[in-house]
């Protein structure tokens, strides 16, 4: 089954696709810094409550039709487009640096900074986010190629500790193809020294057969 990659919006319709995508990003981009704010402040007990109550507040006007969970959001290209929501690259997810992505010639480039709330040990970035920045590079490495794929293994190698609030470069690649196996690797450097690997991987992933692809992505077969 050929799975057809994301087309960009039809100009009808584009520009409330952008407005849409502006919203979103902004509204992400003050979460963030509320995120931000959280998980540094050394404020009162009285004073975290009053902002719960504020948070609560303010969580209550996000009313109206709420998406399925299989669906794929309509500011959303899949596979291949936008993600507004993913945790990695999502403009509009408070959990995303977020990382922005551009193509060179041999796969995948991405940019972030990680904050104190992707800590893990004390000043330096949780293991687990390496690994979430490398399978999505990786991944989107295979999408870019034409052969877009879930990963089946993910190997990670920590050489170094990632240091928070610094410039980070990831890079993702495809490797090599074995009928619907595709083989990528990657590696996070800082920006300042992008010849000094502080994590790499190696990864597998699949492109699903015809009839899974349709059971998972009910969304994609309706777009299709
Ligand atoms: C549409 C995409 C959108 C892509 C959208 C991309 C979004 C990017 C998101 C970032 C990445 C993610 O988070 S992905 C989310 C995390 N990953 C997942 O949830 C995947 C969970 N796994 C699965 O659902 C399943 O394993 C599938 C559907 C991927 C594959 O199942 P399958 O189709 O039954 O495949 P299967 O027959 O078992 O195996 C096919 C071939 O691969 C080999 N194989 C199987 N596992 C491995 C393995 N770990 N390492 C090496 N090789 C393996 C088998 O031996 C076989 O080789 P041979 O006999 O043919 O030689």
């Amino acid at each position: 089954m050929h799975i057809p990659l994301a087309e960009p919006p039809a100009a009808a319709g584009a520009e409330h696709l952008e407005q849409q995508q502006a919203a979103i990003t902004r509204l992400g981009h003050e979460l963030r810094a509320l995120v931000e704010a959280t998980v540094r402040t050394a404020a009162s007990a009285d004073t975290l409550h009053r902002v719960a109550d504020g948070v609560r507040h303010v969580t209550g006007q996000l009313t109206g039709r709420r998406r399925a969970r299989t669906e794929i959001p309509e500011v959303d290209g899949f596979p291949g487009g936008p993600r507004m929501y993913s945790p990695v690259v999502g403009a509009g997810s408070p959990l995303a640096p977020p990382v922005r992505i551009t193509p060179t010639d041999d796969g995948l480039i991405g940019h972030c900074t990680l904050g104190i709330a992707h800590e893990g040990p004390p000043g330096y970035g949780h293991g687990g986010m390496s690994a979430m920045l490398l399978d999505e590079l990786m991944g989107q490495a295979c999408t870019a190629a034409g052969t877009p794929g879930l990963t089946v293994s993910l190997q990670m190698r920590y050489h170094q500790p990632i240091p928070l609030e610094t410039p980070l470069r990831i890079v993702g690649r495809v490797t090599g193809t074995d009928k619907r196996k595709i083989f990528a690797a990657g590696t996070i450097t800082t920006q300042a020294d992008p010849s000094t690997d502080l994590v790499t991987a190696d990864a597998v992933f699949i492109t699903p057969d015809p009839d899974r692809t349709r059971a998972l992505f009910p969304g994609l077969e309706e777009e299709a």
